[in-house]
């Protein structure tokens, strides 16, 4: 049977791993230091992350993905979106952070066995459903045959305030950071922020560092949502839908660094907004990579 996507303990004493068990880590081991960002197990052989988690010189050697069981996994291909660019805009705009979005292979090239090293699925390991899906139709429970990639988007990203979340680690421990998704008539209000960046300040115009691929979070209104850390990049913005757990975003960047080494500030501020790779925006490069992996796309 097709492993069903987005499934998750919930009693409250369930260990927080069992909670999120899709949640992964990438180490990238260089020279100048160990880097980590976060990733979302999606097949066997695929996690999804943020492409600025790599550098152009990154081997596949250096880079290893953590699974919440404690395996460490080799790495055989990292696929950036071939429009990630971070220079794109030099040097007027430092960093451009447009479909920041990679998946991950594992698998070891060294290994002269033919199959390739997989990622074993147990209850700290399972993978998260993403949009336009099969799996996503039926953690909808709408019917397989009609429902349509428009309906998910519907449905998930209703217009005005989506709630959302993301896990990041704390003490070693995952935790659930609560936000808000501004669409609709609040998107405008939120993307606006983005010029509060240090980097922006040359910035007249939002719409040259915020491009309609991504999600906006964060800030204080209608509620206080939680910021991100560099240290959550790539992970999974996650909507929750009647206890089934859906990826709509990647967590790309943020406008304020309110962490010292993953050391999160009490106090968030009104623009502490960030900045996810809206997936529903990229699904044509998702599923010419994920095709073979027996995710059937809509
Ligand atoms: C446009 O300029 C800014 C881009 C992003 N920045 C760092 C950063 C990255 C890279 C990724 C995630 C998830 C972040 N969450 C909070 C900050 C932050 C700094 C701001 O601190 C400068």
């Amino acid at each position: 049977v097709i492993d069903m996507c987005g499934m998750a303990k919930q009693y409250n004493e369930a260990p927080h791993v069992e909670k999120n068990p899709w949640l992964a880590t990438i180490s990238v081991t260089r020279s100048s230091g160990l880097e980590k960002c976060k990733a979302a197990v999606i097949t066997p052989h695929f996690v999804l992350t943020a492409a600025h988690c790599f550098n152009i010189d990154d081997e596949v050697h250096q880079i290893k993905v953590l699974t919440n069981d404690g395996k460490r996994y080799a790495v055989t291909n990292v696929i950036s979106h071939p429009n990630y660019n971070v220079n794109a805009k030099k040097p007027k705009i430092a960093e451009f952070y447009d479909y920041d979005i990679a998946l991950v292979e594992i698998g070891d090239k060294n290994k002269r066995t033919i199959k390739k090293e997989k990622i074993e699925f147990n209850p700290k390991v399972r993978p998260i459903c993403i949009p336009c899906t099969e799996g996503t139709t039926r953690a909808l429970r709408k019917k397989v045959a009609q429902t349509t990639c428009d309906e998910h988007e519907a449905t998930l990203l209703k217009w005005g305030i989506v709630e959302a979340l993301f896990i990041t680690e704390e003490d070693n421990e995952l935790t659930r950071k609560d936000v808000t998704i501004k669409t609709g008539d609040q998107k405008p209000v939120c993307n606006r922020d983005a010029l509060k960046a240090p980097l922006y300040v040359n910035v007249t115009d939002v719409s040259e560092v915020v491009s309609d691929r991504f999600l906006c979070t964060g800030g204080t209104e209608p509620q206080v949502d939680a910021f991100t850390c560099k240290g959550d990049s790539g992970g999974p913005l996650v909507i929750n839908h009647r206890q089934r757990y859906i990826q709509v975003g990647v967590i790309s960047w943020g406008v304020a660094n309110l962490c010292i080494n993953m050391n999160r500030a009490s106090m968030t501020k009104p623009y502490a907004r960030d900045f996810h790779t809206n997936l529903f925006k990229v699904l044509p490069w998702l599923e010419s990579r994920l095709k073979d992996e027996g995710i059937s796309f809509l």
